[in-house]
């Protein structure tokens, strides 16, 4: 289980392996993978910078042919891609096929913008002289993704680059290497040219040594606010274009006129889909204080009725968290909340009876907690939900944006001037009044607010001003 460089498969250039396992069942091996370093950046990077100035030529619809064909293989693969998933991100398998139905979807809108790459004809102040703009790809780019999102994350990076008519070197989790492989496997098979993408399978040392190639002249991102900080700072002195999708700390606000039996659905779905683990997860309900003991009391009989167990089991409601840092950070989360004078309404420990040794957590939300305590300001990533009183929909709004993060913003009302009002005063990136928080489409931007986005926004259109600039033009006939 090796890096793809320049079309080739082969292993770290120290030799180094690095194991992975299925996080809901540890005696699983998935496999060992390449454990990479400078030496193997370098390479990677020589390869997409060579094959740049012939890909570039190629133009965007011809480009898009080769997405159109890695959407067709990717359908032919999708139940192979949504197991892998399943079993080295832990998600359930139901999950990872909506995650591969996603990707199918980045591929399709994403090859179809090949025809809408345009620039402007203006008015030019001279006689017999045309004004234009246009696009060009910005070279070499390196994609640092995560591991919640193993497929569809770089799948919204890596097709994006290759249709604007850049170079890619992937750099994966180390959790989730097994899905970047079938990725990269599906573009080969798709008839990509060598060294048009470039998988890199490691951990900091190889992100830091993509950061520091000067020939990378972009860096796409997701992941934590301090990795994303480095990663920008590290850059700063060669100017290194940077898009970074961080963390969120996402309100859902219940008001007094809501429809509660919506407002459950759509809070079980936001907070404990995928386990917690996404920037736009439900981590806050803010509920107003006349509805909120009813509230709480259907959030109890749902979320504990819920049954933690391994992904492929068709009977679990959620499935394990990725690693066993998420599981520490999990409990020690709800450990500091109970501190503060939050109390546990369900969940709250580690899942063990009848399950596989794994990284466990039982769905977990918690009542009174301070607007302004660390679980209400700094995010979890995993299913642990904080429930926050508020008195009316100012109170709501404020407590909404007291963080710093602004990912999602969803509000539960029936009355509509709130809900306009709500979308106009909402510091967060992505919006929805009474549906789940999460989801997104392929032709919306993906992005947030305030610290949880830097840069021009993941998918829809808006992508191309992080992989192209723009060129303007005077021509004088
Ligand atoms: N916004 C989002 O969607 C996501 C947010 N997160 C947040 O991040 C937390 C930690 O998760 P984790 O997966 O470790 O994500 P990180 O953001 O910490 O790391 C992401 C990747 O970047 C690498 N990396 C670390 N430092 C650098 C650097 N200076 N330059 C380049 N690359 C670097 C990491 O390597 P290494 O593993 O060796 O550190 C890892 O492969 C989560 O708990 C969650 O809060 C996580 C996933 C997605
Ligand atoms: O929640 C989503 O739909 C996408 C999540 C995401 O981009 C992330 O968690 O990084």
């Amino acid at each position: 289980m090796s890096n793809f460089v320049n079309g080739q498969w082969r292993p770290a250039t120290s030799g180094e392996t690095r194991t992975n396992v299925n996080p809901g069942d540890l005696s699983d091996i998935v496999g060992e993978f390449a454990e990479s370093g400078a030496a193997d950046v370098t390479a990677a990077v020589d390869a997409a910078h060579a094959a740049w100035p012939a890909w570039r030529e190629l133009g965007p619809i011809k480009r898009a042919a080769v997405l159109t064909k890695a959407q067709a293989v990717l359908a032919a693969r999708g139940d192979e891609v949504a197991a892998a998933i399943t079993r080295e991100q832990g998600k359930r398998l139901g999950e990872a096929r909506g995650e591969v139905d996603r990707a199918l979807a980045i591929l399709e809108f994403t090859a179809g913008e090949a025809r809408r790459l345009n620039g402007v004809t203006t008015p030019a102040e001279e006689a017999r002289t045309i004004a234009l703009t246009f696009r060009k790809p910005i070279g070499v780019v390196g994609l640092v993704t995560p591991w919640n999102f193993p497929l569809a994350i770089p799948m919204w990076k890596v097709a994006p680059a290759l249709l604007a008519g850049c170079t890619a070197v992937l750099k994966p989790s180390p959790f989730t290497p097994l899905t970047a492989q079938l990725l990269v496997e599906v573009f080969a098979e798709a008839g990509t040219p060598d060294g048009v993408l470039n998988l890199i399978q490691g951990d900091r040392e190889a992100g830091e040594a993509l950061v520091a190639d000067e020939r990378v002249a972009g860096i796409s991102f997701t992941g934590s606010l301090a990795v994303g900080r480095a990663i920008h700072v590290g850059g700063a002195n060669r100017l290194l274009r940077t898009q970074l999708e961080l963390g969120g700390k996402n309100a859902l606000i219940v008001l007094d006129d809501a429809d509660l039996d919506k407002a459950v659905a759509a809070i079980i779905h936001g907070a404990f889909g995928q386990s917690g683990q996404r920037c736009s997860a439900t981590s806050r309900v803010v509920v107003d204080v006349r509805v909120k003991e009813e509230l709480l009391a259907r959030l109890h009989d749902r979320v504990s009725a819920m049954r933690v167990g391994i992904g492929t089991d068709p009977a679990a409601d959620i499935g394990p968290v990725v690693n066993q840092e998420r599981l520490d950070a999990c409990l020690a989360a709800v450990e500091g909340a109970v501190a503060v004078g939050a109390k546990v309404v369900c969940g709250g420990e580690r899942a063990v009876e009848g399950l596989p040794e794994g990284y466990y957590v039982t769905p977990t939300v918690l009542r009174d907690v301070p607007w302004d305590s660390e679980i209400a300001q700094e995010e979890v990533f995993g299913p642990v939900l904080s429930v926050v009183d508020c008195d009316g929909f100012d109170d709501a709004m404020r407590i909404s944006n007291s963080v710093k993060y602004g990912m999602s913003g969803t509000i539960f009302t029936q009355n509509p001037a709130r809900m306009f009002e709500a979308l106009d005063q909402f510091e967060a990136g992505m919006l929805h009044v009474n549906r789940p928080g999460v989801g997104a489409y392929a032709h919306l931007p993906h992005m947030g607010s305030k610290m949880s986005q830097y840069g021009a926004p993941e998918c829809s259109p808006q992508v191309w001003d992080f992989y192209t600039e723009w060129r303007s033009a005077c021509i004088t006939y």
